[in-house]
C-alpha cells in the first residue's frame, strides 16, 4: 500500500477542538451560546445514531443542543409549525432537519422554510443560490468537509483538474461548486457518464459520491492522485455486515497519492463541519467577527 491515509477522524477532532475555542471565546466575551436544534422524523436506525452523535458533540464543543424526534406519521404541517417556532428562536441559531424525511413529506418544502440564516446544512434554496454564485452562504458539511481536507493535504488547489463522481444536490453539485471556487477544473460525472474508467484517470483529485459499494477500482485512479471516498455503504461480511466506500479501497491506496479510509474519512467531518457552520451562524447572527479556517 502506497497512498497516504487522510485520517478523517483525526482532522474532525481538530476542527471540533477550533469549534470549542470559539464557543468559549463568544460565552467569555459575548456572553453567546451558539445553539443548535435538530429534528429527527422517524425511527430510522442511521438517523437515529447521526442524531444521538451531533447532540453529544454538541454539547461536548460547549454549544446548546436541542433535539426534537417526532413520530414517523407526523403530519407535514406540524414539521412546518415546528420549523416556524425554532426559527424565531433567538436562542437558536443552526436547524437541521434529519434526512431522508419519510415519503409523504416533502424535502425540498421543508428545507426552505428553514431561515437560510439558520440552515446549518447549506440546503436551502438561498445557499444553494449564494454558493454557486461565489458569494458568502451556508456551506453543506460534507463538501466542507472534503474541501477542508484537500487543502489541509495540497495547500492551493488552483489548476489541479478535480472529477466529482455523484451529483446530488447533497454533495456532488456543492463539491464541484467549492472546488470551482478554490480554481480547480472540474468535471462533474455519473453512473450514465461515457467512458467512466477515462474520466476518473484524469483526476488529480476524484470525489466519489454516487453511494455504489466500491464501484471505483483502482485501475481508474491516476498515479499519485488524491482520492476523497464519500460513499459509506454497508454491505454483507460473512454473517455480519461492514462498511465501505464508493472506492475499492485495497487497489486504489496502491495508485493513490492520499485516500481517505471508510469508515474513519469523509464521514467524521461532516458533524465537525455542522458544528463549525453553526459558530458561524451564531457569528453572523450577531455581526461579530467569522471564525478563521471554519468556513469555506
Ligand atoms: N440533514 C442531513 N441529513 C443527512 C446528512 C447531512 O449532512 N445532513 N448526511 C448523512 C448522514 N450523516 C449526517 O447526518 C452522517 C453520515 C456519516 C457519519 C459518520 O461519521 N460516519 C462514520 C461511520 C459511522 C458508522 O459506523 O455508521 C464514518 O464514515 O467513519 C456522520 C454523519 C445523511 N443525512
Amino acid at each position: 500500500m502506497t497512498a497516504h491515509i487522510i485520517d478523517g477522524k483525526a482532522f474532525a477532532a481538530q476542527v471540533r477542538a477550533r469549534v470549542a475555542d470559539q464557543v468559549a471565546m463568544l460565552k467569555d466575551q459575548h456572553d453567546l451560546t451558539p445553539g443548535l436544534a435538530v429534528v429527527l422524523v422517524g425511527e430510522d436506525p442511521a438517523s437515529q445514531v447521526y442524531v444521538r452523535s451531533k447532540g453529544k458533540l454538541t454539547v461536548e464543543v460547549g454549544m446548546a443542543s436541542f433535539e426534537h424526534r417526532l413520530d414517523a406519521g407526523t403530519p407535514q404541517s406540524d414539521l412546518l409549525a415546528l420549523i416556524a417556532r425554532l426559527n424565531a428562536d433567538p436562542e437558536i441559531h443552526g436547524i437541521l432537519v434529519q434526512l431522508p424525511l419519510p415519503s409523504h413529506i416533502d424535502s425540498d418544502l421543508v428545507i426552505n422554510a428553514i431561515d437560510p440564516a439558520k440552515d446549518v446544512d447549506g440546503f436551502h434554496i438561498s445557499n444553494v443560490g449564494l454558493l454557486g454564485t461565489g458569494q458568502k452562504s451556508m456551506v453543506p458539511c460534507t463538501p466542507l468537509g472534503c474541501l477542508m481536507m484537500l487543502r489541509a493535504h495540497h495547500g492551493s488547489l488552483s489548476g489541479m483538474n478535480a472529477v466529482v463522481v455523484g451529483r446530488s444536490n447533497i454533495v456532488g453539485k456543492p463539491m464541484a461548486q467549492l472546488l470551482l471556487g478554490d480554481s480547480c477544473t472540474v468535471t462533474i460525472a455519473h453512473s450514465r457518464s461515457k467512458d467512466l474508467p477515462a474520466i476518473c484517470r484524469g483526476a488529480d483529485i476524484l470525489v466519489a459520491a454516487v453511494g455504489r459499494p466500491e464501484m471505483i477500482p483502482g485501475d481508474w485512479v491516476k498515479p499519485g492522485a488524491t482520492v476523497i471516498d464519500v460513499g459509506i455503504n454497508r454491505v454483507a461480511h460473512g454473517d455480519k455486515t461492514k462498511l465501505v466506500g464508493d472506492v475499492h479501497f485495497e487497489s486504489a491506496a496502491q495508485v493513490a497519492g492520499a485516500i481517505t479510509p471508510v469508515p474513519g474519512g469523509v464521514g467524521p467531518m461532516t458533524i465537525a463541519c455542522l458544528l463549525a457552520n453553526t459558530v458561524t451562524a451564531a457569528c453572523r447572527a450577531h455581526g461579530l467577527p467569522e471564525p478563521e479556517g471554519l468556513t469555506a
